[in-house]
């Protein structure tokens, strides 16, 4: 990861899969820190996105880093083959995880930065425990399952106590924020403390997303 520390990450869960090549090398070109790849199994969510094969495909189309966002159930199942598909950070979700602490030390283990991320519903507290071990907490803004969601206020004050905690445990995590991102709002996300900004109607229904890319990063 560079030396800084405010990320834009597009979600390319909202880019045209027809042209897929054509919007990764737009991504490329671009001031995209990240790129965000949410993986949904239709059970742990209710929707259906995309996996490995697709996955494998990205990463051999960029070197930009790729973030895999697992909202599936038993995400311990797959963390080896999302390692071998080119995953940087792997994303598991608290509520699908009955040993945490185990799947954070798998992940780690095999080569990742290691995410957790936090329905809307969950409160940050809970992180309190493993929050050394991890490398970034992912705040969903939205009920995960789908983009082009509206960002849920409420997500202002978990980012502004994630970072407390963070700052409490003198931890390193990176705090990443998801869900109903835009140019009006990504500045008071920031403010509040977040690192990353997921981002995927506002980029891809943009006319210019390399622009709103870069809007979203300067935000
Ligand atoms: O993980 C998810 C949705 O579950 C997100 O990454 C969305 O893809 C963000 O989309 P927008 O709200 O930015 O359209």
């Amino acid at each position: 990861m560079e030396n800084r520390n405010t990320f834009v990450a597009p979600s390319l869960l909202a880019s045209n899969f027809l042209e897929l090549g054509k919007e990764v090398d737009m991504l490329n070109r671009s001031e995209a820190d990240w790129l965000h790849l949410d993986v949904m199994d239709g059970r742990f969510v209710p929707n259906i996105s995309f996996g490995l094969p697709v996955i494998s495909q990205i990463r051999k189309a960029t070197t930009k880093t790729c973030d895999v966002h697992l909202m599936i159930e038993e995400p311990e199942k797959y963390a080896e083959d999302f390692k071998k598909a080119g995953a940087d950070i792997l994303t598991v979700h608290y509520e699908a995880c009955t040993h945490l602490h185990r799947n954070i030390q798998q992940i780690k283990g095999l080569g990742m930065k290691a995410g957790v991320a936090l329905n809307p519903h969950t409160p940050v507290h809970l992180l309190e425990n493993v929050i050394n071990d991890i490398d970034l907490i992912l705040i969903m803004s939205v009920n995960p399952g789908f983009g082009g969601q509206h960002f849920i206020p409420k997500s202002l004050e978990k980012i502004r106590q994630a970072r407390e905690m963070i700052n409490h445990y003198k931890a390193h995590a990176l705090i990443e924020v998801d869900g109903g991102i835009n140019i009006d709002n990504a500045g008071d996300i920031f403010k509040a403390g977040a690192n990353v900004l997921v981002a995927g109607s506002t980029v891809f229904s943009s006319k210019d997303p390399e622009a709103t890319i870069s809007a979203l990063r300067n935000a």
